[in-house]
């Protein structure tokens, strides 16, 4: 694989207890091929170490480092899953800004490989372009069984990443480019987008979004006085689908919780809101993948974001593995 990297061992590092009770510790690094089909609950670490569709919208680069600072954040987190499961650091899919396309694919591909493994994909960005390559690694995955499944996808964001990719794909463009592929096969684009900000969307990207039929929550009511409407949305979203994809961009979080992004949000919502939302689309018993998007270390204060990052991984690798 021309775009792949093996896992680094030298961002597992922490307190050591010999006790398992640091990530860590608990731990494999499993190159992909070397990766065996799970036999009990499996969390699998893919890095999406790339920055090139950001650099093509124009954004500030950085991402490329962000897979790599959530590990070692993640790393020297406490470890409360049970012996029953398994996290493998898997390594990372790298690119360059003239072969992004490539890279999606391989992403795709391996993503793809993991779900096969029977694995829980955990893919850590890098810009969103990430999520092109991912969805079509969930879709190629369900295809092959032949049972009409339904992949939605939620998005935690600031922005629709509904741009037009006429020119170039980009970070902006990757639910555009799903939308399309979706009417191109006649398939319904599911898609719920929490967390949406006027003041980072053009009035094209809120046509678009209203031509394609997107459900989404404004920034200012994506807040917990509205939680139980909230709820009531993603239930009623998860029940029409058959699978559910999330994908977390970290530039949604307020940039006093989030400041390591490409393009902060001062006016943000609160990570409590995401942990609660997780809640309910994990009870659905439909998320098959998930991914942390647009972590920037080159802006991050202190380390907070990829702290930020590694705590979401913390609560959905306990979370989906009961423990
Ligand atoms: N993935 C990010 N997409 C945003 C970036 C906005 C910005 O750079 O200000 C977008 O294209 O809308
Ligand atoms: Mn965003
Ligand atoms: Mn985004």
């Amino acid at each position: 694989m021309k775009h792949y990297e093996p896992p680094k061992k030298n961002l597992w590092t922490g307190r050591v207890s010999n006790k398992w009770l640091y990530l860590h510790e608990k731990v494999h690094c499993t190159p992909l091929e070397e990766l065996p089909e799970a036999q009990k609950k499996s969390i699998a670490l893919l890095g999406y170490a790339c920055d090139a569709g950001v650099h093509r919208n124009q954004g500030r680069v950085g991402a490329e480092d962000g897979p790599d600072a959530i590990k070692s954040s993640f790393a020297k987190m406490p470890n409360h899953l049970g012996s029953n499961v398994l996290l493998h650091d898997v390594g990372s899919i790298t690119c360059t800004n003239s072969d992004m396309e490539s890279a999606q694919e391989q992403l795709a591909e391996a993503v793809t490989f993991l779900l096969q493994k029977k694995q829980f994909p955990i893919v850590l960005g890098g810009g969103h372009d990430m999520a092109y390559g991912h969805y079509h690694g969930i879709k190629t995955y369900l295809d092959a069984k032949k049972e009409g499944q339904i992949i939605g996808i939620i998005n935690f964001d600031a922005h629709f990443d509904l741009r037009k990719n006429t020119e170039q794909s980009n970070s902006g463009t990757p639910f555009y480019q799903i939308a399309k592929d979706c009417e191109k096969e006649g398939i319904d684009f599911k898609y719920l987008c929490l967390g949406i900000r006027k003041d980072a969307n053009d009035r094209n990207l809120f046509q678009t979004a209203k031509d394609l039929n997107v459900i989404y929550v404004m920034s200012e009511t994506f807040q917990p006085t509205f939680l139980e409407e909230i709820t009531t949305f993603i239930n009623a979203f998860t029940k029409n689908v058959s699978h559910v994809y999330v994908t977390i961009d970290l530039d949604g979080f307020s940039s006093a919780f989030a400041p390591g992004v490409s393009a902060a949000s001062p006016m943000g919502y609160n990570p409590y809101m995401v942990v609660e939302c997780l809640k309910t689309i994990i009870n659905s018993g439909k998320l098959i993948s998930l991914d942390i998007a647009e972590m920037n270390p080159k802006y991050d204060i202190d380390g907070q974001t990829a702290k930020l990052a590694a705590s979401l991984v913390h609560h959905v690798a306990h979370s989906i593995s009961g423990s």
